[in-house]
């Protein structure tokens, strides 16, 4: 049976026309019909996809699926399993991929409209075709357990729960990719056909000539692609690495996410297979690490974070301008030298400095993150180090690994007024959000007891309203891990800074060295800070 209507969920087009992507006119849907009508029944049998895998070759053994513990699948040991186990071997003719030599040219040509950086929304318009295809498709028994709607995937949140998020690297992602597809389909299908599938239609249908739409004349719109798109982007793999097609590895990709993984994906000869990297006993889950992924990435591609501080991943982006800094040393009004609030002014020779660092000039990369293993980005505090320096030898001449380094001050003024500073920088990243991270946790804690009690709103701040879905509740998740990595950055501040003030026998720097005995220190080399002094 051949699906007519790919529909999945409305949310993508509310998102267009609301006006957050797309300005003026408005989306229309043409219907809310579940993906399940699309050729395909949803099926909970899931040992069909098991008994698929062995048809055609592939091997299964010591592992099932069963209900994961995020409400879709998961896999789990069905017997105590030694290291290096293979549980799944699944040749290449099972990895759902497009490809030269199976693939109409249609498809062909259609995925060459799309950026191969944008890989995902390539392999989705396989799994539509696929999809379409319906029991006819090689792939229906995997299909059948697709889940039919992706709700944590930022791209079909509520315009409410996207302002929630309340962090523009990724909201401005969001929209970026919900803008790509708007204007891709548009393009594809040419706007203003007067074909009557409205603005929400993507390909409906390509062009007239017969064999030239992959997708057989069925009409395929943004809440169908959006879908697709979604699925790639939680299931694919890069098995033959980044100058190829992703593949979908059906009953491989049922395994859920851990940063502490007990099973790896590895290929073999003919296809790859799923191993065991330590003993798993008998009905433990199987987890498979997606990759050192931050919860932005987490988020935007799976619809899931890892929350209460367990991803080591997880930064907060911050922009670098000498006005950020500037910002950070009025907060914690740091003074000079006799007393007055210090100027961070960029005289040239810091200008010079910050060039080297890559952090001004037309090679720059402002890009800054605070999180990870170090929490502070080492070009932030070297950057610190050099707006607050009174004098070039304080930090000239010393090579930006040694700038860049956390824990070696270069003279025990110079941290003092570098560390303040970046106190008030992290200060001045926490206020950006509208609402603090214990508001956030009442705002958590009540949306998952059900209770109406709500924070208690700082003075000038709008109204605070209860989480009304689920989308805001992964939103505010989100945002809370951000404060929570900005918070633990600011107490290692106050470590270094109380760690300052205490060593009054800080070792001098050779340039501080220098310049005390009147002598200049070595020149930076040409090479930006070159090579490390000799001790
Ligand atoms: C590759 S699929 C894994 C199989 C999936 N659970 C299913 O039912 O089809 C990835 C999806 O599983 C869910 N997932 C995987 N690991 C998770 C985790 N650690 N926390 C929350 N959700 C997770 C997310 O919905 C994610 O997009």
């Amino acid at each position: 049976m051949r699906g007519r209507y790919l529909l999945t969920t409305r949310r993508w087009a509310v998102l267009i026309a609301d006006g957050s992507v797309r300005r003026g006119g408005s989306a229309v849907v043409t219907a809310s019909r579940d993906l399940s009508t699309a050729g395909i029944a949803p099926d909970q049998q899931p040992h069909a996809l098991v008994d698929w895998v062995l048809q055609r070759g592939g091997r299964v053994d010591g592992v099932a699926l069963a209900a994961g513990e995020f409400g879709g699948w998961g896999l789990q040991a069905s017997r105590t399993l030694a290291p290096g186990t293979e549980l799944i071997l699944l040749p290449t003719s099972c990895h759902l991929t497009y490809d030269e030599r199976d693939d109409p040219p249609s498809l062909l040509a259609l995925v060459d409209t799309i950026p191969p950086e944008l890989w995902s929304a390539r392999l989705a318009t396989k799994l539509i075709a696929e999809r379409l295809r319906g029991d006819e498709s090689a792939f229906c028994s995997y299909l059948r357990l697709l889940p039919s709607a992706l709700p944590g995937i930022p791209m079909f949140f509520q315009k409410r729960g996207v302002d929630a998020l309340d962090y523009p690297p990724v909201t401005a992602q969001v929209k970026k990719r919900c803008l790509w597809l708007y204007n891709w389909a548009n393009q594809v299908s040419g706007v203003g056909r007067g074909d009557g599938y409205g603005l929400g239609t993507v390909l409906a249908p390509l062009p007239a000539t017969p064999g030239a739409d992959p997708f057989g004349g069925a009409p395929v719109d943004l809440n169908a692609f959006g879908w697709a798109m979604a699925c790639v982007s939680s299931r694919a793999f890069r098995t033959r690495g980044p100058s190829h097609p992703a593949a979908m590895l059906p009953l491989i990709d049922m395994a859920n996410h851990s940063f502490d993984p007990n099973v790896e994906v590895l290929p073999t000869e003919g296809g790859v297979g799923l191993f065991a990297r330590r003993k798993i006993e008998a009905g433990e889950p199987l987890w498979l690490s997606y990759g050192k992924l931050s919860n932005d990435l987490l988020l935007l591609d799976y619809g899931f974070i890892v929350p209460n501080n367990e991803n080591p991943y997880d930064t907060v982006q911050l922009k670098f301008d000498v006005g950020l800094l500037q910002a950070g040393a009025m907060v914690t009004n740091v003074r000079d030298a006799l007393g007055a609030p210090m100027e961070l002014t960029l005289s040239p020779w810091k200008a010079a400095l910050l060039a080297e660092l890559r952090l001004a000039g037309p090679a720059a990369n402002t890009e800054l993150n605070i999180g990870g293993a170090e929490l502070l980005d080492g070009r932030l505090v070297a950057a610190a180090r050099i707006l607050v320096a009174r004098q070039e030898s304080e930090v000239a001449g010393r090579g930006a690994e040694r700038l860049c380094a956390v824990d070696r001050p270069l003279g025990r003024e110079n941290e003092a007024a570098a560390l303040a500073v970046l106190g008030g920088v992290l200060a001045v990243a926490l206020s950006n959000f509208a609402t603090t991270l214990e508001q956030d946790l009442v705002l958590i804690a009540g949306a998952e007891a059900g209770s109406a009690v709500m924070p208690e709103p700082l003075p000038q701040q709008p109204t605070l309203w209860p989480l009304a879905s689920s989308d805001e509740l992964l939103a505010v998740r989100f945002r809370a891990e951000k404060k929570r990595i900005l918070g633990a950055a600011l107490q290692r501040v106050a470590e270094l800074a109380r760690a300052v003030a205490a060593d009054g026998g800080l070792r001098e720097t050779a340039g501080a060295a220098a310049a005390k005995k009147g002598t200049k220190p070595a020149p930076a080399t040409g090479k930006g800070f070159g090579k490390k002094k000799p001790a």
